[in-house]
């Protein structure tokens, strides 16, 4: 049985959400808001059905056609089908909903804070790294590619357009060179990572593998072949649900870091190690964080889940003491060896951000950047504690953000401004950078 409905928004995910005319919301993969379609319902979820497209009655004026022949099974992009400039209303409108959802924001209040989404300069082309799947299939051998919507299986592709250049090209040349090289025996290969810089030319292939003998001249040799590259890593983990356990790092060729520069500074960065992808959009982050921030000579500043220190860096730049802390033992030797490259006296510290800031004593200002997860509950009370008089808490996920909104205010702080920036253009990610001023400041 099918239905006709008008789509009214993007969810943060590929759907677009409708309503059926009893009222239940129609959640339908690749749809555009205002597109008339005609659905049928594929599953009743409770509070929302999943519906697939039966026939379109007409199309949105905001639907464009995809760049990507691959756009409507890629996972990689669920957007590509809707306009740029509507892509950039959506996010804001997410980020708003999520305020008054989760962080219960009066709606005026909500809409008064989140300014316009900060479009990237590149709508394609703007990755500096693209991320392959690999695997063993019993009859076509090796398989390299993205992963395909809605499943772990690779999808085999010979280019992605979000890629910058020539990394867009990669995925051909690499699986034809992995192929080869697979072809007598599995060398434990499951995922290849490779960071190419428009601004340095560095270019930097990582194979994410098992453990275990590994023919290390021939791979360098076979890959250097392929591609133009400046480095070539194997990255060893455990296996299955021990694969984020990071056994050790093997320099196959070259320099053994992938270069960067962002707002004229240089970064090595190591291969398991995270670095943002959208290195223009990375400056504009920077820039609204430290804007914000208001630091300067003389301000104790800390930089909490710091990474490599993109935001580390300026912060020191301006003359302030700045605390740094990151777990991941990867990233901390990055940013203790360009802290020393540059001169710079920062205290970089490698642990927990909640176990590591009670410690830090009292600080003029506080910038946090959490993975997906957000904060842990018991980090907001030893924020407060801190006393920062502004905090810049820079986010990649909109609903765990909005929670810590309104954590953040319970403790006296209050958001005074949200930026949701495009870092990755076609796809339903939004990049948030939040300030907040300290009402008992
Ligand atoms: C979204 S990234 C941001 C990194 C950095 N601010 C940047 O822009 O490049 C989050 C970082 O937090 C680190 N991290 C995750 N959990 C952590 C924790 N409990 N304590 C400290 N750092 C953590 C991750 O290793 C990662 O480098």
């Amino acid at each position: 049985m099918s239905e006709q409905i008008t789509i009214e928004r993007l969810l943060y995910g590929d759907a677009g959400i409708g309503h059926l005319s009893d009222g239940r919301a129609a959640f339908v993969d690749g749809a555009c808001p205002g597109d008339v379609l005609e659905v049928a319902v594929e599953k009743d979820n409770g509070n929302y059905l999943t519906c697939s497209i039966k026939e379109i009655v007409s199309l949105s004026e905001h639907r464009v056609t995809p760049k990507c022949p691959l756009a409507s099974v890629c996972g990689g992009c669920g957007w590509q089908h809707v306009a740029y400039d509507w892509q950039l209303v959506e996010k804001r409108a997410n980020v708003v909903s999520q305020l008054q959802r989760t962080a219960h924001f009066d709606p005026d209040r909500a809409e008064a804070i989140v300014a316009e989404c900060k479009p990237s300069p590149k709508q394609f082309g703007y990755r500096n790294k693209l991320e392959f799947g690999c695997q063993i299939d019993p009859k076509r051998g090796f398989l390299m590619g993205l992963h395909r919507r809605g499943s772990d299986d690779v999808l085999p592709v010979d280019s992605c357009p979000l890629a910058q250049g020539p990394l867009s090209k990669t995925p051909k040349a690499l699986k034809g060179a992995l192929r080869y090289l697979s072809g007598s025996n599995d060398l434990g290969i499951y995922r290849v990572g490779v960071r190419q810089s428009a601004r340095t030319r560095s270019t930097e292939i990582a194979l994410w593998t098992t453990p275990g003998p590994f023919p290390r001249a021939t791979v360098a040799k076979t890959l250097g072949n392929a591609m133009k590259c400046t480095s070539i890593v194997r990255v060893m983990t455990g296996e299955g649900k021990k694969a984020r356990k990071l056994k050790g790092v093997e320099l196959l060729a070259g320099d053994g870091y992938w270069k960067e520069r962002v707002a004229g500074q240089p970064f090595k960065v190591s291969a398991p190690s995270f670095f943002q992808v959208n290195t223009e959009q990375a400056e504009t982050l920077v820039e609204l964080a430290l804007d914000g921030l208001e630091i300067d000579e003389g301000s104790v500043v800390a930089d909490l889940y710091c990474g490599v220190g993109t935001f580390t860096i300026p912060m020191a730049k301006t003359g302030a003491e700045v605390m740094a802390v990151e777990s991941y033992g990867s990233s901390v030797r990055d940013l203790r060896r360009i802290t020393e490259e540059e001169g710079l006296y920062i205290d970089v510290i490698g642990g927990d951000a909640a176990r590591e800031l009670p410690g830090l004593g009292h600080l003029d200002a506080l910038l946090v950047d959490p993975p997906r997860a957000g904060l842990d509950a018991t980090i907001i009370p030893a924020i407060a504690a801190a006393g920062p008089r502004r905090l810049a808490y820079v986010s990649c996920d909109p609903a765990t953000w909005a929670r810590d909104v309104k954590r953040l205010e319970d403790q006296g702080f209050e958001l005074v401004k949200a930026t949701p920036v495009d870092m990755f253009p076609q796809t339903h990610h939004v990049e948030i950078v939040s300030i907040f001023t300290n009402r008992k400041n």
